[in-house]
């Protein structure tokens, strides 16, 4: 009995040797390969060529030395041994990680590097979610000795995620310049490049339709990305511009291409809007008069973009009953004027409840949070609970000026930066615009063609 036990004993620690080695040469199989692949090649001049061992030796490794001299080859190769190496760094981190993700740990479909690290495309096993791998994220950093990780969902798949392993910061201390810089023309229902996201891709933004909400904390880089989004319109000579600067510089540059540029007056920041109401209300009458649903491009009647710095000096007005009337105007705006070519763009350094309810925030398409001094600031402008689940503007660095995370509704939050306007430049291009505008025969600015 007892020598039957022993040998079970010792067939099931063998079995385990055994299993553990194979484990090793699958996860280093690629080095294997490789390896074997060099020795067979030596083995082939040597029995095979009679080359002798040192000429054998010598060829094999001058056709190595070739290998990694070309750059296509190199990088190829070092792809693969990167990617190796992340995946097996990763299948080790998920064995280290307590519950359902160890025990059935997601498959590694693939790696691909990015300017701030590798995303692995993950497929998950039956009997685990989303939210395992959300739970053990911050270990899963942990035991790979980075700064964070990222799940995203596959929205056509539930058993498909993205992890982002982020290694270093994706923005480093180079910034980028806006690529409308020195364009002459723009055509606003085009996408405009707004920022590099952090797997250094361009990031480009449609606002025909949507509407967008900026919030985050001073010198935070709003002002810049209005710019942006400026230069994108001012540059389209069909676009009418309704300006609100309650600071009365940010915006000041555009001010000529303006059909309209309010300053801190409520009273005549209610005018403007009213105006602009009656406005939609005529562009309402047209679209049935065409018996068409919505403004389309090409149809001559021109996008209204109302842009508003800084939102929460007209809607925490002292003049309880003005603000609210401009509250009431702009909701207004906001939830029927997608359809009748009305686009706003509000931004806030105060991203607080009662600046912006989420009954108003949510009827903004893309909403942007810029650096916040807390989560629940963050999670005002991109709606509550993405701070908890890792996408939180409070942990951007102060230091790095126009960064934010940018959600499009239904999607997930993006990390960017965006492209970097100097003052100087967007008096330059605003010069440009007014210039175009008053030598172009385009449409007759704040009233349909
Ligand atoms: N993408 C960027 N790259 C580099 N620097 C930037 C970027 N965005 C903003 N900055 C710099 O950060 C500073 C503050 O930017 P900006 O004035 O846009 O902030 P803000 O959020 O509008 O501040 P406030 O709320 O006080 O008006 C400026 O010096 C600007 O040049």
């Amino acid at each position: 009995m007892v020598n039957q036990s022993q040998s079970s004993t010792e067939r099931s620690v063998s079995d385990e040797l055994f299993e553990l080695a194979l484990q090793a040469c699958w996860r280093w199989r690629l080095e294997l390969c490789l390896l074997a692949i060099t020795a067979g090649a030596f083995a082939l001049l040597y029995f095979k060529g009679k080359f002798g061992p040192v000429l054998s030796g010598i060829s094999v490794g001058l056709t190595l030395v070739v290998i990694v001299a070309i750059p296509t080859t190199r990088r190829l190769l070092g792809r693969m041994l990167h990617s190796a190496r992340v995946r097996r760094n990763l299948d080790l981190a998920f064995t280290f990680v307590q519950g359902r993700i160890s025990e059935r740990k997601p498959k590694i479909l693939r790696i691909e590097k990015t300017i701030s690290g590798d995303i692995a495309t993950l497929r998950l096993r039956p009997g685990t979610s989303i939210k395992d791998l959300e739970d053990t994220a911050r270990i899963i950093a942990v035991n790979l000795e980075v700064r964070d990780v990222k799940v995203t969902q596959d929205p056509t798949r539930a058993n498909r995620v993205w992890l982002s392993i982020l290694r270093r910061d994706p923005f480093g201390d180079q910034t980028m310049s806006q690529p409308l810089l020195n364009k002459t023309q723009t055509d606003f229902w085009d996408p405009i490049p707004i920022g590099i996201n952090d797997q250094g891709k361009t990031v480009f933004v449609g606002l025909p339709e949507h509407s967008l909400l900026i919030g985050g904390e001073p010198g935070g880089g709003k002002s810049v990305l209005l710019w942006s989004l400026l230069t994108a319109a001012a540059l389209d000579p069909s676009i009418v511009l309704w300006l609100f600067d309650g600071k009365m510089v940010q915006l000041a540059p555009w001010r000529k291409c303006a059909h309209s540029f309010v300053g801190m007056e409520i009273d005549k920041a209610i005018t403007a809007l009213e105006a602009l109401r009656a406005e939609m209300e005529l562009r309402y009458q047209k679209l049935l008069d065409y018996e068409v649903e919505k403004v389309v491009k090409g149809d001559g009647l021109p996008l209204h973009l109302v842009v508003i710095d800084e939102l929460a000096l007209y809607v925490s007005h002292p003049d309880k009953k003005a603000a609210q009337r401009f509250s009431d105007l702009l909701r207004d705006l906001l939830a029927r004027g997608r359809a009748a070519g009305v686009i706003v763009v509000a931004a806030t350094q105060k991203p607080s409840v009662d600046v912006v309810p989420s009954s108003l925030r949510d009827l903004f398409g893309f909403r942007w949070a810029m650096r916040c001094t807390t989560k629940d600031a963050s999670d005002t402008i991109l709606g509550s609970g993405w701070a908890t689940r890792g996408y939180s503007a409070a942990e951007i660095d102060p230091a790095k000026r126009g960064v934010g995370f940018l959600l499009h509704e239904g999607g997930i939050p993006v990390l960017l930066r965006t492209f970097e306007l100097k003052y100087e430049d967007v008096v330059a291009i605003a010069k440009r615009a007014f210039n175009l505008r008053h030598n172009n025969d385009g449409p007759d600015e704040g009233s349909d063609q």
